[in-house]
């Protein structure tokens, strides 16, 4: 088994319901426990900032797959949940996102799979949420919370969690 950070997010329809089915279906077809779940958190938008605010938040799981295979999957369930990305421009709007920020100590470097994620450290939106869940986890040479202490949070606010 290996233990895999997922980051999620959304901008389009209601975000917060997708994840609740996109996890589910994580662990479904991918055979995966889940071991934590951060807080859902509203991001300001990152990269283009002419969009509607994201929804982001971050899990591990536990998975027997290989990256390769968990990538391939991932991107069903982005499909399933309704992600076009034939009709989407780079760091725009989308109904779900979903990378893999860690596999394990892991290290690939190809444009279909870079582990762990290349623009992990430039995201606030992904290390807040990963923060909570796995703060004190080393991510090539650094943890989450190290990270956070040069990244400004500004424009992340933590929701309620749903009842
Ligand atoms: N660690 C990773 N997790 C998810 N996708 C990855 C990873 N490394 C490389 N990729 C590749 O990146 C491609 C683009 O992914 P995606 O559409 O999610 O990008 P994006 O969200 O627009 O931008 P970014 O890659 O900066 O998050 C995917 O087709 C995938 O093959
Ligand atoms: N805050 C925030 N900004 C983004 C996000 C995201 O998940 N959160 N995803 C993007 C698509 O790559 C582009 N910009």
């Amino acid at each position: 088994m290996a233990s895999v950070l997922i980051a999620l997010g959304g901008n389009v329809g209601d975000v917060r319901a997708t994840f609740t089915k996109a996890i589910a279906n994580i662990c479904g077809m991918t055979q995966a426990a889940l071991v934590a779940r951060s807080s859902d958190y509203m991001t300001a938008p990152w990269g283009d900032e002419q969009q509607e605010p994201f929804i982001n938040a971050c899990i591990e799981i536990e998975t027997p797959l290989d990256p390769h295979a968990l990538l391939f999957t991932l991107h069903k369930i982005e499909k399933k949940f309704g992600r076009d990305r034939a009709n989407e421009r780079r760091w725009g709007p989308r109904t779900l996102d979903l990378d893999i920020i860690a596999y394990d100590d892991v290290r690939l470097d190809k444009p279909e799979l870079t582990l762990p994620h290349p623009r992990l450290f430039e995201r606030a939106f992904v290390l807040v949420p990963l923060g909570e869940i796995a703060p004190d986890r080393p991510i090539a040479g650094q943890t989450p919370r190290q990270a956070l202490a040069s990244l400004s949070a500004d424009g992340i606010e933590r929701l309620p969690d749903l009842q």
